[in-house]
């Protein structure tokens, strides 16, 4: 019989109310003992809460969730405790006490829900995006996966992929007969290159969605004292890099996260680009450098507006160049100018960089956000593409289309992913 789990749910003490919630086939016997019966299920119930010694710990409210109608599939209880940190304490210290309960580790309630099939991996997946979002985009892709958007695709797609293999079976059936089977493998022909194709839009799709989640990247790139870091502390309205007239300041990278109309982005200040300085300072060079590479967008500054040196333009990374300190001199043509001494300048640049951003990001939310989401959808892919082939032995056909539903089957968790759960769970939340 498994652990009953119970873990602080809601967030850091003190605070107005504090949901402690349990799971597990001790639950029933912890209400009965702690609130003297068992109150009506899905009901909130206000109650004294006693602990083991019979002492009331707290009057608060009780809800009770009889499995398998539950979030978890098991019996569910939660308590809705005065969030004071010495009642909290004390109502932990009981159910601990408690035989067969330990707290919960890191996401155990959505892995428990997962496990029996409440929801399936991507719906877990999209429920630690939701906790996790910070952003409105990051909300709305999280919410469309943890409802199940890419669970009723992916079923979609292995049902096709079923009916598909049907048919061929039939196919080898009617092996010996001349006339039947041409229609139908034209017809598991168009089915296979469907299937292949509406998985290909979710994965170029996919790009942006793991760019909502994971935060568009641009890295600052200049000479040094260009006024890098000063701009990207004026971009992100607080003091975060440090700013002097010494050339060679910034030598780590520094990394800002900027909400820009409801897309996260990831701010990278970087040491100025020069020859010559200490070896702390071409490290750091070196760094930023790297970092560009991978990056969706370069900003470019110079106080002259001059343009990027050519390894920087031939990174292959969009560069967006901006004359900083326009305070300091005339207007130039061409190259947008920036002054952290002109606020309105700044929030110009700010709605120009929103704009960039929401182009590239805005639409519908893609239902790909994670790279073992991409490899899993690119697996079925790879698969249907063997599957595609002119004149392949029936046999083949059907092989490739079942490492496909296999590729599916990792995807939402039904098949053989006893060794991601571990890493897909653990950064979760307590009490998730
Ligand atoms: N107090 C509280 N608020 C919460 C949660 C919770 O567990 N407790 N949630 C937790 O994540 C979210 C809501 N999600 C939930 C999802 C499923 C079920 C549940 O019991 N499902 C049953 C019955 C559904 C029904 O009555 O229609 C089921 O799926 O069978 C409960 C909450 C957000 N807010
Ligand atoms: N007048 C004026 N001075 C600026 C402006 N932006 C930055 N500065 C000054 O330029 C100097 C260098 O600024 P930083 O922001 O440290 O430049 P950086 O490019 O990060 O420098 P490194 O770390 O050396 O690469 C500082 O003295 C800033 O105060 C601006 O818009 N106008």
């Amino acid at each position: 019989m498994s652990d009953t789990i119970f873990a602080l749910s809601s967030g850091a003490l003190p605070s107005g109310i504090a949901v402690v919630r349990l799971s597990g086939p001790a639950v029933r016997f912890v209400v009965e003992t702690s609130a003297g019966k068992l109150p009506k299920p899905r009901q909130a119930t206000l109650s004294a809460l006693r602990a083991g010694d019979g002492r009331v710990i707290d009057q608060g409210l009780l809800l009770f969730f009889p499995g398998p109608a539950s979030f978890t599939g098991e019996d569910v209880a939660e308590f809705h405790l005065h969030g004071g940190r010495a009642v909290v304490a004390a109502f932990l210290g009981f159910l601990g006490d408690l035989p067969g309960l330990r707290l919960a580790e890191a996401g155990e309630f959505t892995r428990r829900a997962f496990e029996n099939g409440r929801i399936d991996l991507t719906e877990a997946e999209g429920l630690g995006d939701l906790i996790a979002a910070e952003t409105e985009a990051q909300r709305r892709q999280a919410l469309r996966l943890a409802g199940g958007a890419f669970r009723e695709r992916a079923e979609d797609w292995r049902r096709r992929l079923i009916d598909l293999r049907a048919h061929i079976e039939a196919d080898l059936d009617f092996s010996d007969e001349d006339d039947v089977p041409d229609d139908l493998s034209h017809e598991v022909g168009v089915g296979i290159a469907n299937l292949r194709k509406e998985m290909e839009r979710e994965l170029s799709a996919g790009q942006r969605g793991e760019r909502v989640r994971d935060g568009l990247e641009v890295v600052v790139l200049g000479p040094p004292n260009a006024g890098k870091s000063s701009l990207v502390n004026a971009l992100a309205e607080r003091e975060v890099a440090i700013v002097t007239d010494i050339p060679g300041t910034t030598r780590d990278l520094l990394e800002v996260r900027l909400d820009l109309g409801g897309y996260a982005v990831l701010l990278v200040d970087t040491a100025g680009l020069r020859e010559g300085g200490d070896v702390i300072e071409a490290e750091g060079i070196r760094r930023g450098r790297a970092r560009a590479t991978a990056a969706d967008l370069i900003l470019w500054l110079d106080e002259n507006g001059n343009a990027p040196p050519q390894d920087v333009l031939a990174l292959g990374v969009p560069v967006m160049r901006l004359r900083t300190k326009a305070d300091l001199a005339g207007i130039s043509e061409g190259v947008k100018a920036v002054s952290v001494r002109d606020r309105t300048s700044v929030d110009r640049l700010l709605d120009l960089l929103t704009r960039e951003v929401a182009s590239r990001l805005g639409g519908e939310s893609p239902l790909v956000s994670r790279a073992r989401q991409r490899d899993c959808l690119s697996r079925a892919v790879a698969a249907l593409r063997n599957a595609e082939g002119k004149a392949l032995p029936a046999e083949v056909v059907a092989d490739n289309l079942r490492q496909a539903g296999d590729a599916l089957g990792r995807l939402t968790g039904r098949i053989d992913i006893e060794e991601v759960l571990g890493s897909i769970f653990s950064t979760f939340c307590i009490g998730k």
